[in-house]
């Protein structure tokens, strides 16, 4: 990682009406560093990627992306801003969002031709360059109707890159996937980390948090309750709060036995 701040979320907070999402939520991330922001649901995670790259206005604090300042409030960019950043910040989201009409080339290949003016020719090359990549080149013809979910969720992987972003946002790249196809997701992401992309990733696999990014920051209560090195933050959380968290995502037999207890009707003390 370098010493490049590339986005600084500064005493962000963010609400939706009346209802606080986040506040006074702030964040350094340098070029080529893999943030991993993990939490309980509902804590403002995804809210808080989102912000990142202007799909959500923010209410107060500051925020710069690249060499972007964004304003609090409702007021959005100039569409010249708005385009760069969006071209410059890739973002993949749960759901996989691939054009059913199109296949598999199509959907790579249609960002950079339509926005980004790249000819044909030189946009089949580079696609396929990035579906190799994710191990899909056998596949560009195909539709996305007849690929697995973590088929087609290294598709939605490709067509992000294909607008070749210095800044990638995965909101649970792998959250709406069967448990067998979680992994073939995960080692692309890993494989980008390794290539140097910045990473911004939400996500609840904290195993590949712990190996895969440089920092992880811990979402809960409406604003950061810690983040630090990944070994770090997961192997010794200072506060209770995150203690507490990472005892219950990380031994399963300690989440069903909580579960058990909420079906029945107890629980609620902890
Ligand atoms: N567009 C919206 N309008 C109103 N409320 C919203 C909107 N998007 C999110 N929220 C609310 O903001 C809070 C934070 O949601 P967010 O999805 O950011 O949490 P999260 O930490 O990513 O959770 P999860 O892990 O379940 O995805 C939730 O209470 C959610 O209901």
């Amino acid at each position: 990682m370098s010493n490049e701040v590339v986005v600084s979320i500064r005493n962000l907070t963010k609400r939706f009406g009346k209802t606080v999402v986040f506040e006074d939520v702030s964040l350094d991330v340098h070029r080529s560093e893999v943030v991993a922001i993990v939490g309980p649901s509902g804590a403002g995670k995804s809210t808080l990627i989102r912000c990142v790259n202007r799909l959500h206005p923010f209410d107060e604090g500051s925020l710069q992306v690249l060499n972007h300042q964004l304003n609090k409030g409702s007021q959005f960019p100039s569409k010249q801003v708005l385009n760069d950043i969006r071209t410059r910040v890739g973002m993949v989201f749960q759901t996989f969002n691939l054009f059913p009409h199109l296949s598999v080339l199509e959907n790579v290949i249609l960002a950079p031709i339509e926005v980004k003016k790249v000819p044909r020719k030189q946009a089949i090359q580079q696609a396929m360059e990035l579906l190799d990549m994710v191990g899909l080149s056998e596949h560009a013809n195909k539709y996305p109707k007849r690929m697995s979910g973590g088929q087609q969720q290294r598709v939605a992987i490709a067509r992000a890159l294909a607008m070749e972003p210095e800044i990638m946002l995965f909101d649970e790249p792998t959250s709406m996937l069967d448990p067998e196809l979680v992994g073939e997701v995960l080692d692309a992401i890993q494989r980008l980390a390794k290539d140097g992309m910045t990473l911004m990733l939400v996500t609840h696999e904290m195993q590949f948090a712990k190996e895969v990014a440089d920092t992880v920051v811990i979402m809960a209560d409406h604003r950061i309750i810690e983040k630090g090195p990944s070994r770090e933050v997961l192997e010794n959380p200072r506060t209770g709060r995150a203690q507490a968290f990472l005892k219950r995502v990380l031994n399963p037999v300690h989440a069903t036995e909580l579960e058990r207890e909420v079906a029945v009707g107890h629980g609620g003390g902890r």
